[in-house]
């Protein structure tokens, strides 16, 4: 469902951050996105979701070449990918339930129907008895699973993670870790680029290395390999 043929990304300041990727991911699989800081993690996934743009090579998302696609069908991809950051990315001024509907982009959609799946994912996400609060009234934890909550509410076919535990405390990591696993278990396709080594190295999922914007390795249940 994912590919990508003989992939290269130059930024405009000349930075060569992807130097010819091709790769497949399946649909439902779980993959980790391991390598070192500036290797091309981000701009591998940014391409998925048409924040960047190849220079060269082709990605296949869904059957549809996501690079040569016209802006107006961007907004469609988008609702079959979800997106988490490291950073939640929250509204500041909406609360839990709105920064979630927010998201839901639901066509001639009745009220009510809206309501059901907002309150779905949060009952998922385990924040339904938070729907009413402001982002900055919860943990970091708390408030990725609402980001987490955001990213799924259309139902996507994939979720891409980029360092979805990166602002938060081991115990706290481990929960979104058991999240993310539970969304993947229910068919979603999880890609997560990731520098915690001990949730790569525990729940063993599929391992690609990248470095110096090349797949250094690819192994389907690997380790980090790195010493952080
Ligand atoms: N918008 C941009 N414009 C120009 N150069 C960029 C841009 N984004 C990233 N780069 C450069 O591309 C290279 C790859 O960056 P990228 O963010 O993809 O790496 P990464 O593996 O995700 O790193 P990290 O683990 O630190 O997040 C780096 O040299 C970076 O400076």
């Amino acid at each position: 469902m994912i590919e990508m043929k003989d992939v290269w990304k130059t930024y405009n300041n000349g930075i060569k951050a992807i130097n010819g990727i091709d790769i497949k991911i399946g649909k439902s699989e779980f993959v980790y996105i391991v390598g070192p800081s500036g290797a091309g993690k981000s701009t591998f996934m940014r391409m998925m979701y048409r924040e960047e743009v190849p220079t060269s090579g082709t990605i296949i998302i869904n059957g549809k070449d996501v690079g040569k696609m016209k802006n107006k069908h961007v907004p469609k991809l988008r609702r079959e990918i979800g997106v988490v950051f490291q950073d939640f990315k929250l509204l500041p001024k909406l609360t839990v339930y709105e920064n979630v509907a927010f998201a839901l982009e639901v066509i001639e959609e009745s009220k009510a129907s809206t309501r059901k799946r907002v309150m779905e994912v949060l009952s998922l996400v385990n924040l339904k008895n938070k729907a009413r609060f402001l982002p900055d009234e919860l943990s970091g934890g708390e408030q990725q699973r609402v980001s987490i909550a955001r990213a799924i509410v259309n139902n996507p076919s994939i979720l891409l993670t980029d360092e979805p535990t990166g602002n938060l405390d081991p115990e706290t990591a481990w929960g979104i870790m058991d999240l993310l696993d539970q969304i993947n278990n229910r068919g979603t396709t999880v890609i997560m680029a990731t520098h915690n080594k001990d949730i790569v190295n525990t729940f063993r999922k599929r391992v690609i290395a990248i470095d110096g914007g090349l797949v250094t390795r690819d192994e389907a249940r690997g380790e980090y390999g790195y010493e952080n």
